[in-house]
């Protein structure tokens, strides 16, 4: 079993959610992180809701967003670890997850995401979210934190530093991003049930 996966069941499993801080290693955040810098021109301003729903209001998140196939050759060595996770996560939980759905997520200095939950409104296909951050040497200074809002009115205030992987169950934690200082970047997704 790949090193940080069994924290990651244990986190789950006890607390439904798990921070593992170095996920992956900087030569792979820098990797990545260029790649996302190389596809700047495909990204589009992050709206909210589906569908007929679906809006942007900047007043509620300001993230500029790519979405990445599972077939995407530029991104495979991390989906390929991704998947592995999705797989173990099966085996030890039985959470049943088909499918990652993931974009990356690029927010410009000066946005955030005001509180929410993941999952759409009458849709349950959303068990658990993932966020993998591709920002080297963040500093507190430069804000930013994943707010996690913890079960008993307390949250959890997470630095979105390079290689760190934050999962959680969708349906249960509501969650914000402070204002960012610095440009912010992550890969972002969701481990998807097929929806019965
Ligand atoms: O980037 C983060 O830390 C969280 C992003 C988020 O909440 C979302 O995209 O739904
Ligand atoms: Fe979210």
């Amino acid at each position: 079993m790949a090193t940080g996966i069994e924290s990651i069941i244990d986190g789950l499993a006890e607390h439904g959610f798990a921070v593992i801080p170095a996920f992956l290693e900087s030569t792979e955040v820098n990797i990545l992180a260029s790649v996302m810098q190389e596809r700047r021109d495909l990204f589009h301003r992050a709206g909210v809701g589906r569908q007929a729903g679906h809006t942007v209001i900047e007043k509620v998140r300001g993230d500029d967003i790519c979405w990445v196939e599972p077939t995407d050759t530029i991104a495979a060595k991390v989906l390929s670890q991704l998947d592995d996770l999705k797989n173990e996560l099966n085996a030890a939980l039985y959470l049943g997850l088909s499918e990652l759905e993931c974009h990356f997520a690029a927010y410009p200095i000066g946005s955030f995401y005001s509180r929410h939950l993941d999952q759409h409104r009458g849709e349950d296909a959303r068990v658990i979210t993932m966020v993998l951050y591709l920002n080297p040497e963040w500093e507190k200074d430069d804000g930013g934190e994943l707010r996690l809002y913890l079960d008993d009115a307390s949250y959890l205030d997470i630095l979105p530093e390079g290689g760190k992987l934050v999962v959680f169950l969708s349906n249960r934690f509501e969650h914000e991003v402070s204002i960012s200082k610095r440009e912010r970047l992550s890969l972002t997704g969701w481990f998807r049930r097929r929806s019965m």
